[in-house]
């Protein structure tokens, strides 16, 4: 990790608050000031004590001033808790954004090599741990670097001979830290791996749980967790082992320091050189020089576990989305037509799942897409989507290649409907308009009536306020597809792309659905991967899928009544009988 990746990460977050890191900076220092008062103030309390002249005023007022000094001390400790948590949360928080914003715009590929759990652990378990080197790296490192200063400043002042021992000693203790600083970074970056995978085991595991539960796995999952586990507890105690050789070589230095001071001054008041106060003041003195150095120590184990964060947060802000916008060509209006033209896509290098596709959807026209599982259907849809780049050929809208139009084009011109509808705990309202306030509830009830779902909304118990439960628990397969037609109603899409839920669905349920597509796509073309006869009735054309490569494609009407046809097989034999 190089200096300049430090200074690029502190400036780009710390400079639009450079007016609040100044404040924590005076103030530290304002502390730290007034720290080297305290003993000043003692050694005259014990000098005056000792020396016999009875000035009991004098006494008090020391006493007195010491009591006020101690206090302030305090309220300005107070101050830089504040100000430095609120800077902390303020930079975490931007970068927290920063972070999801960037990965949201990466490309499914992408995302399908990092599990949720795993993000988290990047957009908020490693800005946690830079939380704190943000706020309070720089300035306490400054201010305590300046109060050690000061301190040796004082003890020279105070005798050059005791001052020079102690310019020499901080020297050798920065010296030693400087040579063990980096020594546990690489421990931390493993703790943190191992963290990251933790979550996103744990992750995995808690969103499968009726998989994992139906499949009888759960000991195994168990078994797995406490493989995590232990890597875990190997890995942060090695990580622990490392800080804490650079934490005890301090503190074994310092006692060296205090048992040196008291030495000394031992000697000089012995053979009259200094006075009890001083004495006193060079031990207050010595033993205040662990403070800085020690939190300069704890700042730069704080830099060994921020490194590791610093270098995994700039890569994944560094991590380019494969998706390259060549140029912002726009598409026009209107329904749209769609090309395929020879594409051959392989989600890796070495295995393609389509082969050399080829197909024109005309304008306002509905497509039916068939094929068995793992033929390549929802692939095709996702291409469209330009949820990833074709290998080979090309994949134009109204004649644009959809590489050459802008991405929020393409995702605002073409909507897709998934299988599994991704429903989020929260009202119907928030599912239907992504938590957007613009969109009105009038709106949603005018997509209600127009896609004849008025009476399926007017059942349900408290219309727009009726609360979903996480995953959109309380709701069937098909009442999800529903809802997620008034979504594509409200974006008002120019192409849809559908992909019927497979799942069974009851007569009434499956009547209101059918009715709903036909509504959905008027003026608009359409793409369906059908699972249901019902649906074959309202598309144009057929095309059927097998092994990534098309092996029926033409009109409904034509192939319906060509005996020769797969398509016409299919409705004499029912879906089941070809396709599953
Ligand atoms: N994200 C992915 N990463 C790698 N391979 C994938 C991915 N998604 C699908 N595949 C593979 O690509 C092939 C085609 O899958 P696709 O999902 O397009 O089929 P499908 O016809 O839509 O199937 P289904 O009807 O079951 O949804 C399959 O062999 C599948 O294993």
């Amino acid at each position: 990790m190089s200096f300049q990746e430090y200074r690029k990460m502190l400036g780009q977050y710390l400079l639009p608050h450079r007016g609040k890191v100044l404040l924590l900076f005076l103030v530290i220092l304002m502390g730290s000031g007034l720290q080297l008062v305290n003993p000043q103030i003692l050694r005259f309390f014990i000098d005056t004590a000792t020396s016999g002249s009875g000035q009991v005023n004098s006494l008090i007022n020391a006493a007195l001033l010491f009591i006020g000094v101690a206090i302030l001390t305090q309220g300005l400790t107070v101050l830089v808790t504040y100000l430095g948590d609120t800077l902390a949360w303020t930079v975490s928080n931007t970068m927290r954004g920063d972070l999801f914003a960037h990965s949201m715009r990466l490309d499914l590929k992408f995302h399908n090599n990092h599990t949720p759990g795993r993000m988290i652990e990047r957009i908020d378990g490693d800005v946690n741990v830079l939380s704190n080197f943000f706020s309070q790296f720089g300035v306490r490192i400054v201010s305590n670097f300046l109060m050690l200063l000061g301190m040796l400043v004082f003890l020279t002042y105070t005798n050059w001979g005791i001052g020079l021992t102690f310019i020499a000693f901080t020297g050798v203790v920065m010296f030693m830290l400087g040579k063990i600083r980096f020594f546990a970074t690489p421990f931390w970056t493993e703790s943190r791996e191992t963290s990251a995978k933790l979550f996103g085991f744990l992750e995995e595991r808690l969103s499968g749980v009726e998989e994992v539960r139906a499949n009888g796995a759960v000991a195994y999952v168990m078994r797995r967790l406490h493989e995590l586990n232990r890597l875990r507890l190997h890995k942060d105690r090695r990580a622990f082992l490392a800080a804490g050789v650079t934490w005890s070589t301090t503190i074994g230095m310092f006692s060296l320091g205090t048992a040196l001071s008291l030495a000394l001054g031992a000697m000089l008041y012995a053979n009259g050189t200094l006075s009890l106060g001083t004495v006193y003041l060079i031990y207050a003195y010595v033993n205040m020089l662990r403070a800085p150095i020690e939190q300069i120590s704890q700042q730069l184990q704080d830099l060994q576990k921020a490194s590791a964060s610093i270098r995994r947060t700039s890569e994944l802000l560094g991590t380019k989305s494969a998706l390259v916008e060549r140029s912002g060509r726009s598409i026009a209006d209107g329904a749209l037509q769609v090309d395929l033209d020879n594409v051959s896509f392989g989600y890796s290098e070495e295995e393609r799942v389509l082969h050399n596709v080829t197909l024109t959807l005309a304008p306002g026209k509905v497509l039916g897409v068939l094929g068995r599982t793992g033929s390549g259907k929802s692939t095709m849809a996702r291409l469209l989507m330009r949820f990833y780049d074709v290998n080979e050929g090309g994949v134009r809208l109204n004649g644009v290649d959809v590489r050459d139009a802008s991405l929020s084009e393409v995702r605002k011109r073409v909507v897709m409907v998934t299988q599994d509808v991704q429903l989020f705990s929260g009202t119907i309202r928030d599912n239907l308009t992504f938590f957007d306030p613009a969109i009105t509830d009038e709106r949603i009830l005018q997509a209600f009536t127009e896609l004849e779902l008025l009476e399926w909304y007017q059942a349900l118990p408290e219309g727009l306020d009726t609360r979903l439960g996480p995953s959109g628990g309380g709701f069937s397969a098909g009442e999800g597809q529903l809802l997620a037609f008034a979504r594509v109603f409200l974006a008002d899409p120019a192409l849809v792309i559908l992909d019927e839920a497979s799942s069974r669905l009851d007569p009434a349920t499956e009547q209101l659905l059918t009715r709903t597509v036909s509504k959905l796509m008027e003026n608009r073309t359409g793409i369906i991967i059908a699972h249901r006869l019902a649906t074959l009735q309202q598309v144009d054309d057929i095309l059927i899928l097998e092994d990534g490569r098309i092996v029926q494609h033409g009109e409904r009407e034509v192939l319906a009544h060509d005996p020769e046809s797969r398509f016409y097989q299919l409705l004499r034999q029912g879906m089941e009988g070809v396709l599953v």
